[in-house]
């Protein structure tokens, strides 16, 4: 065994591993922190928050019962919480804790191996306070909830609708009368149905309901409504809510539903940023945008490519860890049997999920970047930019974290049996990885959002009109010939608008056939949208390919040269590995031969090696700590088998010698008097 600077014992190999690395690996992680000073702040926050071991649980989480889970949770939330308002608010330098500090997130993760049950206060609750609220509304509850006197949810989605928010069912009924709103779920599905800490933990909720004045309705709006006795906890009368009960993850965050009979609310708790319903019941419309009331959504879809790219960096993290002190196998009689880290076959499933988090990690900072621009020019009134953005980040958010669940399982895959343990931490990381591409939109339907604004691009540049950025590639689709494939970045970045362009244009070209051919333009649109989330998929690689390149140029324009090459390697073989992917497609839509993509698959196998030595630096300079990792096969120390026996030793099935079962089932069974 070797001994590191702090006397910590590590396993040989990965000592081994981190003597080859031949990149300063802290100067990485100041790139992905944004720079050395958000480093020292980040692991300032981490000391404080994690060094009194205030994260730890005296009996695994996996240990629990799920009501145990559940009030553990709260527990530990209730003690992060306290932290935020106190030591880390001053020192995430925020003015008050709040949802804007990816640090505070990602400290939390040490503290929950599944998810906190105010995850919905801070993700969804206080940005829909913040982006909704008139000035004087905002002023009464923004303080209230970012003090935790109160907690909130997100109540959208119903037992009938999720998708579709224009067909939910819950109406808030304005009584000019007594100046109040009537809530009322009329039917079964129009029970709100998911909503995060709705089920036990609560006390105030945002509602989204039908509004109704005057006899008529005006499409949904958002409620901030209370739901239980800020003292007692009670649900007043008039609310049934509850637990809806075990899910594939999120079981610490108490998903709930909510019934309203009638419930009046006052006619104060309209958020009337967008849109206001004066004391006579008259409807006044606010926002220039109509879809400005959705503004919560999409907060959380730019959160998510930053959420899903740390979890990802995660489960590399152990998968690369773990290979590299896992031997198995003997390909060559007479060695001792390799790391699994050596086999090419390994490297082609892990060096693509490294490449990945960086890639969605980079183009998080982007996509935020270009965020807080759009809600610049909100502010002043011109939401011009606004449809652009929204096809971004729905696409953005459907590939980002579609492409991490499908890599944390592969990095599952890549740790062999011991990955399907709990204690691997790849369990826990895909479910709740999974559940992303699903929620805040589903990922098909998100596609199909980027697709419409696709077609109506190509559209433009079909009639020479101009173009936004991330859609100016279309302007060369009309050149008459295929793109010109060359192999180096630029050109197949380049080769991946072709596609995109491609395919959008294929699909404009169908529809007209369909619609020619007698079929109602949604019909047409219908019968096409194999294609079109295709399409929309082509342009956000497209767009990841490009930003990732670009950012990787400016942010290593100051870097020692092998910091250089091994981050120009590993965006190479991010655009390699998509090329070959795609091949089909780049034979379609660009003058790629047959030989060019034999030798592209060459390139990439020796692009492999070359990162191979570098593997554990690369997920070293992730600089996730333990208590983040919650792992046994992906600690710093590599110390795999003992963890791995010292949680096994944990499990209460170890605790008596011989189970009831035995005599309960087994012997009557065995002696035959069952
Ligand atoms: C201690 C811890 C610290 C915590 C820190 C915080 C970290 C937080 C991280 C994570 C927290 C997250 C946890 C979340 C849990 C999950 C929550 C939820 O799921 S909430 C519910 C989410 N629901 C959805 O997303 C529903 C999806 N559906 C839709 O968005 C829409 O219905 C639709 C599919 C877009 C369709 O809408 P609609 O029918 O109204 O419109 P269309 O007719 O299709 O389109 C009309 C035009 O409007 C455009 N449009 C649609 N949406 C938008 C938008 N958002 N912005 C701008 N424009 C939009 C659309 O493109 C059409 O345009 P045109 O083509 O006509 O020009
Ligand atoms: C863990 C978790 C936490 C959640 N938390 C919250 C929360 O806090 N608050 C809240 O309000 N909601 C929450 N949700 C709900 C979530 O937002 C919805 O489940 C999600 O938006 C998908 O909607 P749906 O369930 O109605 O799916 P559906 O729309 O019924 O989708 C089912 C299938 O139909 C397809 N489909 C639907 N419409 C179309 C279409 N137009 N074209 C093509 N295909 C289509 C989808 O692609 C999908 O394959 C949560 C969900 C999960 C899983």
């Amino acid at each position: 065994m070797t001994q590191t600077n702090n006397n910590m014992t590590v396993n040989p190999d990965l000592a081994m591993e981190r003597a080859k690395c031949n990149f300063n690996v802290l100067e990485v992680t100041h790139i992905f922190d944004g720079g050395e000073r958000n480093t020292l702040q980040r692991k300032k926050i981490e000391d404080v928050a994690l060094n009194s071991g205030a994260s730890k649980d005296a009996l695994g989480e996996e240990h629990m019962s799920p009501k145990e889970k559940y009030e553990n949770a709260v527990r530990k939330s209730c003690i992060y919480a306290t932290m935020m308002k106190n030591e880390l608010a001053e020192l995430s330098g925020l003015e008050s804790f709040g949802v804007s500090s990816p640090v505070i997130r990602r400290t939390a993760d040490a503290f929950f191996k599944e998810v906190s049950p105010f995850l919905l206060h801070l993700g969804m609750f206080v940005p829909t306070i913040m982006g909704q609220c008139t000035p004087e509304q905002q002023s009464y509850w923004l303080p209230r909830a970012l003090d935790m006197q109160i907690i909130g949810t997100y109540a959208q989605t119903e037992l009938g609708h999720g998708t579709f928010i224009r067909g939910l069912e819950t109406t808030a009924t304005y009584d000019p009368e007594t100046e109040e709103f009537v809530l009322h779920s009329p039917t079964l599905s129009s029970y709100k149905w998911w909503a995060g800490g709705l089920g036990k933990t609560v006390n105030y909720c945002i509602v989204v309901a039908q509004l109704y004045t005057k006899g008529e309705c005006h499409g949904t709006h958002p409620f901030i409504v209370q739901i239980r006795d800020e003292d007692t906890h009670v649900p007043l009368p008039g609310i049934k809510v509850g637990e809806i009960g075990p899910k594939m993850g999120f079981n610490t965050a108490d998903n709930g539903f909510l019934g309203f009979d009638h419930y009046r609310i006052p006619r104060e708790h309209m958020l009337m940023k967008n849109a206001q319903v004066l004391k006579d019941g008259t409807y006044v419309k606010v926002a220039r945008h109509g879809k400005l009331t959705y503004g919560t959504m999409v907060f959380v879809r730019v959160v998510l490519v930053n959420e899903v790219a740390f979890n990802l960096a995660k489960a590399s993290t152990i998968a690369v860890r773990y290979s590299a002190i896992r031997r198995q196998s003997k390909p060559k009689p007479d060695e001792v049997e390799p790391q699994i880290l050596d086999y090419v076959t390994q490297q082609h499933k892990l060096f693509i999920a490294i490449a990945t988090a960086h890639a969605l990690q980079l183009c998080s900072t982007w996509l935020w970047e270009s965020f807080s621009a759009v809600l610049a020019q909100m502010k002043g009134g011109n939401t011009d930019t606004l449809p652009e953005f929204h096809a971004l980040s729905s696409c953005l958010k459907a590939i980002s974290t579609s492409d991490s669940a499908h890599l944390i399982e592969q990095c599952r895959h890549a740790c062999g049996g011991h990955g399907y343990m709990i204690s691997s931490g790849i369990p826990n990381l895909y479910n709740f990885v999974s559940a992303t591409r699903t929620y805040e939109g589903d990922y098909t339907v998100l596609l199909l959002q980027t697709a419409r604004f696709l077609v109506k691009a190509y559209e433009q540049a079909e009639a020479k009109k101009p173009l936004t950025p991330t859609v100016s590639y279309l302007a060369h689709a009309f050149s008459g010939s295929r793109a010109t494939w060359d192999n180096s970045p630029d050109g197949i970045i380049r080769s991946f608008q072709a596609l995109a362009a491609g395919k959008t244009a294929v699909c404009v070209t169908n529809m007209r056939k369909r619609m020619r051919a007698g079929l109602s333009q949604v019909d047409a649109w219908e019968m096409s949208t194999i294609q079109l989330v295709a399409a929309a998929e082509a342009h956000c690689r497209a767009v990841i390919a490009d930003t990732y390149r670009k950012e990787i140029v400016r942010l290593t324009a100051n870097s020692s040269p092998n910091v250089k090459v091994v981050m120009d390697q590993l965006t190479t073989l991010y655009l390699y590995y998509w090329a070959l992917e795609r091949t089909g497609d780049l034979l379609m839509f660009t003058s790629v031969s047959q030989k060019d993509l034999v030798d592209l698959q060459i390139a990439y196998e020796e692009l492999l090696l070359k990162i191979r030595p570098n593997a554990v630096g690369l997920v070293d300079a992730f600089d996730l700590r333990d208590e983040l990792l919650h792992s046994t096969l992906g600690s710093y120390d590599g110390r795999v088998y003992e963890r791995l026996m010292e949680e096994a030793l944990k499990s209460p099935m170890n605790k008596e010698p011989v189970s009831d079962a035995y005599s309960k089932y087994l012997r009557p069974m065995m002696k035959g008097k069952l």
